[in-house]
């Protein structure tokens, strides 16, 4: 059984990045940029009023003082008029600051009679004004490369001035899942049928990650089914199947994409939950064979197809896995020959002390319901011995 650590680097080392592509602004969110981002104007462009208000020098800016009204200056519309002392500009939310002016009183402490102004408050200088540029210059690096684009990312590079933003092409990545028990969520089950949850817990995994995902139509545990669902996939970035993956007489994963032309790389790691694991080569297509237990297949995902999905998408991919440090809230027993990931509780403590991880007392890789309610995994290497509650250990947190 091949070493965690080196599985995941043997399988990183096979990836490319598979290319950038330009799409709009509107069609940014959940892409992967691929070069930085700079902005293209400032934010705002000119000083501007926060409040609806009038526009004054902060020396006039006493409770009482009667200012003339010299004009207005709506928003999108400055006013060419310099205010002096003894005057103000009218102004609304999003007006360019006149020229004179340095503070804006709000509206409700302005009584106005005609085009007089009376102040029902003091104010100092500065205030309701945002400066020009408070946000961003024109040249600041507004978003970095590698970036997976969330709404307010996109927004940031609306603000930017850019309308086409150069990203990563979303890898398709197919997903099969085999085995004549497996049916889909919603089909009419017979008694013994066991729905296909781990390709969907994966397809969400991966298009939260920035791929497109496609469900492939299910294949049974014979050559002939493998044979057309594996012959449909040529075209991907990545192939990824779940089940059939073990010893067993009707586990053909592996045989049939060999018969297909498959370059095996390893199969069966130290690893628990996720031994059976797979990885090749089927022409250009890396392909990951994912153990058929639901949680096994996802925390093999997030382990090896996440960080490979990543590397796809161009973005830097830390050399080892990126855990945290926990204190076990619990004695745990030796462990075998295998890595565990132990699905576990979090406890947050107070004063900056790391978080009490507490694993459940089952760690059956089909238990979906235990896996839901986890917060992280609990990482104990092979050969630990028994520890105590309060030893300092490592967690990968569960997204
Ligand atoms: N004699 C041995 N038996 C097994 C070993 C072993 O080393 N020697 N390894 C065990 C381990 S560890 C795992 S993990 C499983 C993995 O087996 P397979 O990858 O061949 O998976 P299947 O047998 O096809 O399925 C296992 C289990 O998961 C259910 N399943 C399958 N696909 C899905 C899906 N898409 N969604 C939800 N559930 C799924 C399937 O019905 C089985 O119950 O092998 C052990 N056996
Ligand atoms: O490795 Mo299996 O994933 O124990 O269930």
């Amino acid at each position: 059984m091949l070493d965690v650590a080196i599985a995941r680097a043997r399988i990183l080392e096979k990836i490319s990045p598979c290319g950038l592509e330009t799409v709009s602004l509107a069609n940014g969110c959940g892409r992967v940029l691929a070069s930085p981002l700079s902005a293209r104007l400032s934010n705002p462009p000119v000083s501007v009023s926060s409040m609806d208000g009038y526009a004054l020098k902060a020396e006039d800016a006493r409770e009482g003082a009667v200012l003339r009204i010299i004009g207005e200056a709506p928003a999108g519309h400055p006013s060419s008029q310099t205010v002096e002392r003894g005057t103000c500009l009218r102004l609304f939310t999003g007006s360019q600051i006149p020229a004179g002016a340095d503070m804006v009183m709000i509206q409700e402490n302005v009584r106005r009679e005609g085009e007089s102004a009376t102040l029902l408050s003091a104010g100092r200088q500065g205030q309701f004004i945002r400066h020009a540029g408070q946000d961003f210059h024109t040249g600041d690096t507004l978003l970095p490369a590698g970036r997976l684009l969330g709404p307010r990312d996109i927004g940031l590079a609306a603000a930017g001035g850019h309308i086409w933003l150069p990203v990563s092409r979303r890898p398709r990545i197919g997903v099969l899942a085999t085995g004549d028990e497996i049916v889909l969520p919603g089909d009419p089950a017979s008694a013994d049928s066991i729905v296909n949850s781990g390709a969907f817990m994966i397809i969400a995994l991966l298009q939260s990650l920035g791929a497109e995902a496609i469900l492939l139509p299910l294949a049974q545990d014979n050559a002939d089914s493998l044979s057309a669902a594996i012959a449909q996939t040529h075209t991907l970035d990545m192939l990824v199947t779940i089940g059939g993956a073990s010893v067993g007489t009707y586990d053909r994963v592996r045989s049939t994409l060999e018969a297909h032309g498959l370059t095996l790389d390893f199969w069966k790691i130290a690893m628990r939950p996720g031994k059976p694991l797979m990885f090749g080569q089927l022409g250009h297509t890396p392909v990951l064979g994912l153990p058929g237990n639901p949680v096994a297949a996802l925390v093999c995902s997030l382990i090896f197809v996440a960080p490979a999905l990543r590397k796809l998408l161009g973005q830097t991919v830390p050399e080892e896995m990126e855990t945290e440090p926990a204190l076990l809230g619990a004695d745990v027993g030796e462990n075998d020959q295998r890595l565990d990931f132990m699905r576990c509780r979090l406890t947050p403590q107070s004063n900056g002390h790391p978080p009490l991880v507490t694993p459940f007392s089952s760690q059956d890789s089909a238990q979906l319901n235990i896996f839901a309610q986890s917060q992280a995994l609990l990482l104990r290497a092979p050969f630990a011995p028994a520890e105590k509650a309060g030893t300092p250990c490592r967690i990968l947190r569960l997204p």
